[in-house]
């Protein structure tokens, strides 16, 4: 039976990082089964979110939840997959020797190691050495780290930076497959041409929230025919309301 109960709720958090506030009381829940993506310029506050609902990030108020507990719960450590902007695997294993140990630690299926680098199309580098992969591959390895034991949420910070396109989609099909296997996917984007390929979006702005709503949604409510152009729209109504 499906639970009605977000698989996500973020309340009114607020978070102060090197003694300024960085995210100043925003509020959404992400239902369960959806993907949510996070879109927003460059220190607006998209991976201070997603460390505060993966549960690593002091906060200054509010409350997060996550699949019915407070973030970063210890029920939660393998319930909860987190891929880092900056792969944190080690560059002297192979790809599945790294797979191999990160199971290991998260006692993870057996066959889990196969079944993930198979996902990320990482088969015909599963016996290289990863510090000798490139960016695009490494990130690779990152996200397939967070796949093992097929954790019911996934919070995904920029995996697909640095990729070509055909990649880029090979990935998202992968995100929409998960979803529809029930998992929850929170995705941090640059990148608006992925915006279109969520259930949600939220466009963050300097530590607030400046939209959420689907992709359709925000391109009628705009006015405009592409995310970018409704994005501008957006901080352009924001500054003349502040006028
Ligand atoms: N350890 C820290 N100490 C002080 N300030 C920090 C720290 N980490 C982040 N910040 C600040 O918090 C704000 C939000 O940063 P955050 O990394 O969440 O942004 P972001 O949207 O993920 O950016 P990007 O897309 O460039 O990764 C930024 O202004 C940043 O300078």
């Amino acid at each position: 039976m499906m639970s009605s109960s977000p698989a996500v709720r973020v309340q009114d958090l607020h978070v102060v990082r090197g003694g300024r506030e960085v995210l100043h009381g925003v509020t959404f829940d992400v239902p369960r089964g959806s993907i949510l993506g996070l879109l927003g310029p460059s220190g607006c506050g998209k991976t201070t979110l997603l460390r505060a609902i993966v549960g690593v990030q002091h906060v200054a108020g509010g409350a997060v939840d996550v699949l019915g507990e407070p973030a970063g719960s210890p029920g939660l450590r393998r319930r909860v997959g987190y891929a880092t902007q900056t792969p944190a695997v080690y560059a002297d294993l192979t790809v599945a020797e790294n797979l191999r140990y990160f199971a290991s630690v998260l006692r993870a299926p057996r066959d889990d190691p196969a079944r993930v680098i198979d996902e990320v199309g990482l088969g015909r580098h599963r016996d290289q050495t990863t510090g000798t992969l490139s960016g695009g591959q490494l990130s690779r390895v990152n996200l397939a780290v967070a796949l093992l034991g097929a954790p019911e949420l996934l919070v995904l910070d920029e995996p697909t930076v640095g990729l070509d396109p055909v990649l880029r989609q090979e990935l998202w099909e992968l995100f929409r497959a998960l979803a529809e296997g029930g998992a929850t996917l929170i995705v941090s984007s640059h990148v608006m041409d992925e915006a279109g390929r969520t259930d949600r979006l939220l466009l963050m702005r300097e530590g607030g929230i400046l939209a959420d709503g689907t992709p359709e949604g925000l391109r009628e409510r705009t006015g405009t025919s592409d995310l970018e152009a409704a994005f501008l729209q957006l901080i352009t109504e924001k500054a003349g309301s502040l006028t």
